[in-house]
């Protein structure tokens, strides 16, 4: 674990053990698992299917609980955020965006704000259409339902609303997925510069590795029940196990080290 993550840490995953029964039969998913994430930082968390990438999300989002063991997001429990404190400190981006199919765009936006239900209408308004124009969509889009949209801007919406409420910390599962490689490449694009400029913690779950290289300071890798690595990009890949020589070595791995090497000159140090 690095100093920076055990001094700054926005989240702080400790001796972690989940477990599910299903039809009478346990499965633990983790154990022992330890993680801390800094400020700051953008870390992708990968892990073969099954292992538990996505129960962690929900479990720092305080959706779950686990058996054992502590998620602490931002110095409190993630279990008890409470629904209205989760939308102000922690935003999510859902794998298909989520968005409701009878609210129009606008009101998806503002959705976290109304349920407040202390802001005055204007207010509300102004917000989601500064956040809007904040994820690159048009004023225009905004009466639009979510059936009249492309799937990037799905993604743009939802990821809006994910940050109405300006949380210091975004999770996203799959950002990419179901993108063709522009609109993928474009949201990737957007999610570096908000990253940036909103100096965002960011956690990411995705089987992409175009996507991961292109904006992670972090690696987490997921297997054998817990975190085996977490590391800089160039220091995870070359962790010596199974998973991560099948995950990122290879073809696919050549290409995306290239997308490394031509990024190491503005790459933050450290996060
Ligand atoms: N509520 C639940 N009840 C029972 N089992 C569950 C529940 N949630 C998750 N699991 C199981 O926990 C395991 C981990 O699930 P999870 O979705 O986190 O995996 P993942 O790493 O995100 O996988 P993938 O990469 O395929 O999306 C799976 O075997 C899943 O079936």
């Amino acid at each position: 674990m690095n100093a920076q993550a055990t001094s700054s840490a926005v989240v702080k995953i400790e001796n972690l053990c989940s477990a599910f029964s299903t039809r009478g039969v346990r499965a633990v998913i983790h154990q022992d698992l330890n993680l801390s994430i800094a400020q700051g930082a953008f870390l992708s968390i990968v892990g073969g299917s099954g292992s538990g990438k996505t129960v962690l999300l929900r479990q720092m989002l305080g959706l779950e609980t686990p058996q054992s063991g502590s998620v602490t997001v931002l110095g409190e429990p993630a279990s008890e955020l409470g629904r209205a404190g989760a939308a102000s400190r922690v935003g999510m981006l859902f794998q298909h965006g989520a968005l409701f199919s009878a609210f129009t765009v606008l009101e998806n936006i503002a959705f976290p704000l109304r349920e407040l239900g202390t802001l005055p209408r204007a207010l509300i308004h102004d917000t989601a259409m500064v956040k809007l124009q904040m994820v690159g969509l048009d004023p225009s889009a905004a009466h639009k339902m979510p059936s009249d949209l492309s799937g990037g801007m799905v993604k743009r919406v939802a990821l809006a609303r994910a940050l109405v409420m300006d949380p210091p910390l975004l999770l996203l599962d799959e950002p990419t997925a179901g993108l063709d490689p522009d609109a993928s490449d474009a949201f990737c694009t957007l999610l570096r510069s908000l990253h940036q400029e909103l100096r965002l913690t960011v956690v990411m779950v995705t089987h992409d590795l175009d996507t991961i290289f292109e904006l992670s300071t972090r690696i987490a890798v997921v297997a054998d029940k817990h975190v085996i690595v977490d590391a800089e990009p160039r220091e995870a890949i070359r962790f010596d196990h199974p998973f991560v020589h099948a995950f990122f070595l290879g073809e696919r791995g050549y290409r995306a080290m290239e997308v490394l090497q031509g990024q190491s000159a503005h790459r933050p140090q450290g996060v």
